[in-house]
């Protein structure tokens, strides 16, 4: 039990009375405007930006707002209870960090730092197949704490299944697969600044230091990189790919496996029926289908269809502690915040990493507080209206 919310917000106070011109911001469209003070063109939008014309980027945001909380007065919420069940384990926050590839083009430290600021606060990270540095060097600066391994499910099934078997071995306690991209979308802000980080070497490390995608080249990586890079382009994604295909990924990991980019409620029933641990109902931040419908607008029907069968996470426009309270009510067990901490690893590395989750969590316990809950496992859909 914890009131984490009063304490950082007094904290926050306790430094104003010594105020510093460089302190970081709180609002999280300023973290985003420092960032894009920080970082250039290439780099930026291809964090900011999305797919088309961005409409579903811009409704990931919108549609939190047709939902209203209706608070309730006392009752008795001074000792809170943030933690949730994860798999058998318990996590301090109903929060993870989204898996985030190519961490390089924002902060040098890249996956490092958020890795780091992560593990201190005890928020699971979800590391990207498409990091830039490899999953066992993740693991080791985390330690022991939290970890799962989000999977790009490779063209190339030795490479699948020597991920699978890296992840397990490196400590991650859960499978992550991303289905929504089987290929990159139509990203009109790369194809107008020309950016496509993999093509200057950014978020290959897990393949450059794998030994099965490294069998299948004639030179090293070391000595070729062009060819290695060419050889990554055409394995990465595999746009073949059925139901019935995931079997390979059960008898490959004995660890839990959860689909990510669910939107709608027979697909989410098609994976428990497959019998997958778990799902998580996304549209990767509107960056693949430019008019597909928002995740927080998807959530109601696929957790009415399989919310008593497997756990059920959200992402795709969490920005503030409203949103997670509102996400939390239409039935995600925890969410994943993407954009805002990458926005704090461009400004301030891990320091601000952390900072942005610390608040993000702070911001979310006191309205749940105000709302008059005092339990993250008491949020439901009866504190909301449309
Ligand atoms: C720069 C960037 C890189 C991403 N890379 C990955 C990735 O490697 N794997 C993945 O499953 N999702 C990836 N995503 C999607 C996120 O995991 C998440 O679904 C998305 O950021 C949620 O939207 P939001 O950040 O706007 O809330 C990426 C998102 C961004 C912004
Ligand atoms: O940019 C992305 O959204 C993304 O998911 C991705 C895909 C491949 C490599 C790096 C990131």
């Amino acid at each position: 039990m914890s009131n984490f919310g009063n304490q950082i917000q007094y904290q926050i106070y306790a430094t104003m009375q010594n105020p510093n011109p460089n302190r970081l911001p709180v609002i999280y469209e300023e973290w985003e405007a420092r960032a894009r003070e920080i970082l250039d063109d290439g780099p930026f939008y291809y964090i900011a930006g999305g797919a088309g014309g961005e409409s579903t980027m811009k409704e990931n945001l919108q549609v939190f707002d047709r939902w209203k909380i209706t608070p309730r007065m006392l009752r008795d919420v001074q000792d809170r209870d943030l933690t949730v069940n994860l798999f058998g384990k318990t996590a301090p926050f109903p929060f993870l960090l989204a898996p985030i590839g190519v961490q390089s083009i924002i902060h040098p430290e890249g996956e490092l730092a958020s890795a780091k600021a992560s593990a201190k606060l005890g928020v699971p990270y979800i590391a990207s197949s498409a990091s830039t540095k490899s999953m066992e060097e993740i693991a080791e600066v985390m330690g022991d704490a939290e970890r799962w391994f989000q999977l790009y499910w490779s063209k190339d099934p030795d490479v699948t299944a020597s991920f699978l078997q890296r992840a397990e071995a490196s400590g991650y306690s859960a499978i992550v697969v991303t289905l929504d991209t089987p290929m990159l979308a139509w990203r009109e802000r790369d194809l107008k600044n020309v950016y496509l980080p993999f093509l200057i070497g950014e978020g290959i490390g897990n393949y450059f230091t794998d030994p099965a995608f490294r069998s299948k080249l004639s030179t090293s990586p070391e000595e070729d990189p062009t060819a290695a890079i060419m050889h990554w382009a055409q394995t990465f994604g595999n746009p073949g790919l059925t139901w019935e295909d995931l079997g390979f990924l059960r008898e490959h990991t004995h660890l839990p496996i959860l689909l990510k980019g669910i939107l709608h409620s027979d697909d989410a029933k098609q994976a428990a029926d497959y019998g997958v641990d778990g799902v998580i109902v996304s549209n990767h931040g509107g960056r693949q289908v430019d008019g597909a419908v928002s995740a927080i607008e998807a959530l109601p029907d696929i957790s009415d269809a399989v919310g008593n069968q497997i756990p059920i996470f959200m992402d795709s426009g969490i920005r503030r502690g409203a949103d997670v309270v509102k996400a939390l009510a239409l039935g995600a067990k925890a969410v994943l915040v993407g954009r805002p901490p990458m926005y704090g690893l461009a400004v301030a590395g891990e320091k601000g990493v952390k900072e942005v989750l610390q608040n993000m969590i702070a911001d979310m316990d006191m309205t749940m507080a105000l709302s008059g809950k005092n339990a993250v496992t008491d949020i439901d859909a009866s504190m909301l209206t449309e």
